[in-house]
């Protein structure tokens, strides 16, 4: 067991040192979950309108719930997709008076048990397994950057924080290719289930800077390295880059997959304040890379500002001041009247 995981550890260092993002098997997660939960999704997307919408984003000062196409940017463009924000089992502490970054996690928006028998069961028990993946792993990622385990634990300390995850669907469209464009995930590490097996689309950048085709694979997640990981790590850890293309339009089905985000740091971390003391030979590894190439993602703004920029509607409503900070002139033309 101690020489498996220590060679574990050595590959995994290997990946972060020189390739960016990996395909993880044979987890803990339950099998037979992920399946039940990859038959309930195209039952979530076909509620009817009506009952999606009352779950909408723009309920939420959490950002969580349904969004309908084309309510979302990257880099200024639309993507192509429809999806439901979800975050881990969360109360909010925010109370007025308390700054507004306070009010970021909190309650979920689910459809009801008579709208989708079970889905809120099933989805929950997902993410409770995806957290204990993700805790785990992360403790794995410390040691293959010559870090204690538990080194990563220190921004994760409070009873009450919120992962976030999505269900999102490309449909098939004619508009763009732009199922959602090249970007960074702001947390520090993600793990995506892609649900529908035929679909490709998904791509990443390695660290050469080319894109790679990531193809699902069955009984397998693929992990994604984000920015909060990367500052924290001096850059040891690159934040992959990554986008889906929209399906052809010759599929016959839409593609769904499912990110869980490891997104729930204790509020009041500042990561660009957080960097951490690394190794020696380790940063020895990271300058033999020399320069890396820079991406096509997305530059990082303040994790507040990424979430309502990405979805003013939300901004407008909740977060008003940072709303006209952000689009001085006004609602963009995608995010009306929703
Ligand atoms: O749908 C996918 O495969 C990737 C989604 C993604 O990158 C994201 O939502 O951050
Ligand atoms: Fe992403």
């Amino acid at each position: 067991m101690k020489k498996t995981r220590s060679k574990f550890v050595a590959q995994l260092r290997d990946v972060i040192i020189n390739v960016g993002f990996l395909y993880l098997e044979n987890t803990p997660v339950d099998k037979d979950i992920i399946s039940k939960l990859k038959a309930q999704i195209p039952d979530l997307f076909a509620l009817p309108q009506e009952q999606k919408d009352n779950i909408r984003m723009a309920n939420s000062p959490h950002f969580l719930g349904y969004s309908k196409l084309g309510m979302e940017l990257t880099k200024g463009a639309v993507d192509y997709r429809e999806q439901f924000d979800f975050g881990t089992s969360c109360i909010s502490s925010y109370k007025p008076g308390d700054p507004e970054y306070c009010n970021i996690y909190g309650p979920s928006q689910y459809p009801t048990d008579q709208q989708l028998p079970g889905f809120r069961t099933l989805h929950e028990t997902y993410l409770t397994q995806l957290l204990t993946l993700a805790t785990d792993f992360i403790h794995l990622v410390s040691e293959a950057v010559g870090l204690p385990p538990d080194a990563l634990d220190q921004f994760y300390k409070s009873d009450n924080r919120m992962h976030l995850t999505k269900i999102v669907k490309y449909p098939v469209q004619s508009h763009s290719q732009q199922g959602v464009g090249a970007h960074y995930d702001g947390a520090m590490i993600t793990f995506l289930l892609q649900a529908s097996e035929e679909h490709h689309g998904l791509q990443a950048q390695n660290l050469r800077g080319e894109w790679i085709d990531v193809p699902p694979k069955s009984d397998t997640f693929v992990v994604n390295f984000g920015r909060s990981l990367e500052f924290v790590t001096q850059g040891v850890v690159r934040a992959t880059s990554h986008r889906v293309l929209a399906p052809p339009l010759d599929s016959k089905t839409p593609r769904y997959s499912v990110p869980f985000f490891y997104s729930g740091m204790d509020l009041e971390v500042k990561v660009d304040e957080s960097v951490l003391k690394m190794p020696p030979e380790i940063l020895k590894l990271r300058d033999g890379r020399g320069i890396l190439p820079s991406t096509e993602a997305i530059n990082y703004p303040e994790y507040a500002h990424d979430v309502a920029g990405c979805h003013p509607d939300v901004a407008e409503r909740h977060y008003p001041e940072l709303f006209r900070e952000l689009f001085p002139n006004g609602m963009p033309l995608h995010g009306v009247a929703y």
